[in-house]
Formats: structure tokens, C-alpha cells, sequence
């Protein structure tokens, strides 16, 4: 018999690991080869227990129930930031914007409505510290790792509802193929399935969440930050099914400049990108809509 196997995300336990001991090291290679071959990887990380993710999923069904008046009341001064409605292109999806999500005065603004919001951002922020010091650990660039620390970055979490698409009606439309402009995104969501990713080869894997996962992604900046060495990968999102899709993004952004580590040029990676603002290239970013997926920090700031 002819067995044809799906390929699937890596799936790396990230518990209890303390720096430095040897699960610690083994996990470094683990998560680095993942995010150069996939860009992403499927994080067991229990620390947000059962019970507080079941929480915070909850109050999403509340909290978009709200009436529209009440919702675009979420605005940012930061393009994209704020409440995203129902349009033409997605008509299926809607999403709600949390600024300066581990802050706790911050997130008062809007979100008191989710039940435990913040500390929820606050563990899956500490998944995306502990992955991005793996990695720099694994490339030997551990120094400069205080410059990318939670008081270098800001969060930004959004909260997004997609409805099943109709019969007849599209499954498509969702949200379009794109690569995120943040430094690191981590995603987690109810129990239905819609995420897709493509691989190297050009095709695309459903995610198929496990109990306790987080999909932890590397973005545009990781990906210019690493020289080229990580990939930004390209997702989508697919209804199929007939219940509602909740899903939650924690998206990280690198405050001042970003700067390529010396170490990772070499005559087989020689320099790809000039030292870069995060923050301004979104703010670039936002007024060319052409550029979706990772051409676009090639053209802010590629050599
Ligand atoms: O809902 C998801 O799983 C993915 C969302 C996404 O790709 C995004 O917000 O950039
Ligand atoms: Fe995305």
C-alpha cells in the first residue's frame, strides 16, 4: 500500500527547560532548525493552563457579540492596530486590536472585557523571549540579546473571529497568503482548524493544533535580522468546517534600530539587509498594499 503522508509542523515541547541545562541546548537546535526549515513550529507550552485559556476563549464569543458601534470604538493611532471589520475581501473575518498587550493599564482600555487578557499575554510573551533567546544562543550571538528583551519590544495582540463560510460561498476568503511584519508572531485558537502554512516546496499544511499549543512563527524582522537564515513563512487561513474560528495573535515588534549581527555575515551570507526602524517600516509597509509577504522588507531596507 501506497502511503502518502501529510507533512507536519515540528512539534517541540518548550516546559520546564532551564537555561542552560541540557534539555535547554538540545531545544535550541531543535527550535533554530525548525524556524531556518519551516519558519514556524507547534510550541507544547502548558504554562498557559487549561483553565485560563478556556477563560480567555470564552470571553472572545462575548466580546464580539458586542454591536459594531461598540467594536470600532477599538482604534489605534498605528495603521492596522485597531478594529477590522467585515469587507468585500474578507467577509468572514473580524478582528480586534489589544496595543501594548502585557501592560496592564493598557489593556484596561479595551480589553477588560476578556477575562485574564493579560496574563495570558504576559506567559505567551515569555514563549516568545524564550524562543528568541534559543535562537540567538544557537547562532552564537547571545550578547546581543538584552537589545531584543521584553523592554526592547512592544506586543500587540489581536483577537480575530472567522465565521464558516456559507455552502456555495468561498472558503477562501478569510484572510489572503501573507508573511507577518512583525519580529515574532505565536498563535493559538479555539478547537477548530483553519490555519495553513506553506513549506519550502510550495505546499500547504493545515495546522493541526495539539491541546496546550501555540503556533510560534517567525516574522519579516526575525527573518532579516537572521540574514536570511530563518524563514518568514506564508500563511493563510481556510474555513472549512461549520462552527466559529477564534484565534489569538501575539505579534512582537523590535522598538529603535535592528541591526545584523556581524556573526551571521559570511561569504555564504553575505549581507542582505542594511540596519533598519521596525516601527517605521510599518508604517512604510502600510502604505503599499502590494507587498503582503517578505519582498517587502527587501525593498525597505534589502542590500
Ligand atoms: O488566525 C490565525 O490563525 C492566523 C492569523 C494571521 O495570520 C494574522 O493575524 O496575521
Ligand atoms: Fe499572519
Amino acid at each position: 500500500m501506497v502511503s502518502v503522508s501529510q507533512p507536519r509542523l515540528p512539534v517541540i515541547n518548550m516546559d520546564d527547560l532551564q537555561v542552560g541545562s541540557e534539555g535547554w541546548m538540545v531545544t535550541c537546535e531543535k527550535v533554530t532548525r525548525a524556524l531556518e526549515e519551516y519558519g514556524c513550529f507547534m510550541a507544547i507550552y502548558e504554562r498557559v493552563s487549561k483553565e485560563l485559556n478556556k477563560e480567555v476563549f470564552d470571553s472572545l464569543e462575548t466580546l464580539f457579540e458586542l454591536p459594531t458601534e461598540t467594536k470600532i470604538k477599538n482604534t489605534s493611532d498605528t495603521p492596522f492596530y485597531g478594529y477590522l471589520g467585515p469587507n468585500h475581501t474578507r467577509p468572514l473575518f473580524e478582528s480586534l486590536g489589544i496595543e501594548n498587550a502585557t501592560s496592564f493599564d493598557h489593556v484596561q482600555h479595551f480589553a477588560n472585557r476578556i477575562e485574564n487578557i493579560n496574563s495570558y499575554a504576559n506567559l505567551v510573551s515569555e514563549l516568545e523571549a524564550m524562543v528568541k533567546r534559543m535562537v540567538f544562543q544557537s547562532y552564537g550571538v547571545e550578547k546581543y540579546y538584552e537589545s531584543y528583551n521584553r523592554s526592547s519590544m512592544t506586543y500587540l495582540l489581536r483577537v480575530n473571529k472567522y465565521k464558516p463560510a456559507k455552502t456555495g460561498e468561498s472558503n477562501v476568503a478569510t484572510t489572503a497568503i501573507h508573511t507577518d511584519k512583525s519580529f515574532f508572531t505565536i498563535l493559538s485558537q479555539n478547537h477548530v482548524n483553519g490555519l495553513e502554512v506553506q513549506t519550502k516546496d510550495d505546499k500547504w499544511v493545515t495546522v493541526e493544533f495539539l491541546p496546550s499549543s501555540f503556533v510560534v512563527m517567525a516574522s519579516d524582522i526575525f527573518m532579516a535580522w537572521s540574514n536570511g537564515r530563518l524563514r518568514s513563512t506564508r500563511h493563510r487561513v481556510m474555513m472549512n468546517g461549520q462552527e466559529d474560528r477564534y484565534s489569538i495573535a501575539l505579534f512582537t515588534f523590535k522598538k529603535g534600530i535592528t541591526e545584523i549581527p556581524e556573526e551571521l555575515v559570511d561569504e555564504e551570507h553575505p549581507l542582505r539587509f542594511k540596519p533598519f526602524n521596525h516601527l517605521e517600516f510599518i508604517g512604510h509597509h502600510s502604505k503599499s498594499p502590494l507587498y503582503v509577504d517578505e519582498r517587502a522588507i527587501k525593498v525597505f531596507c534589502g542590500v
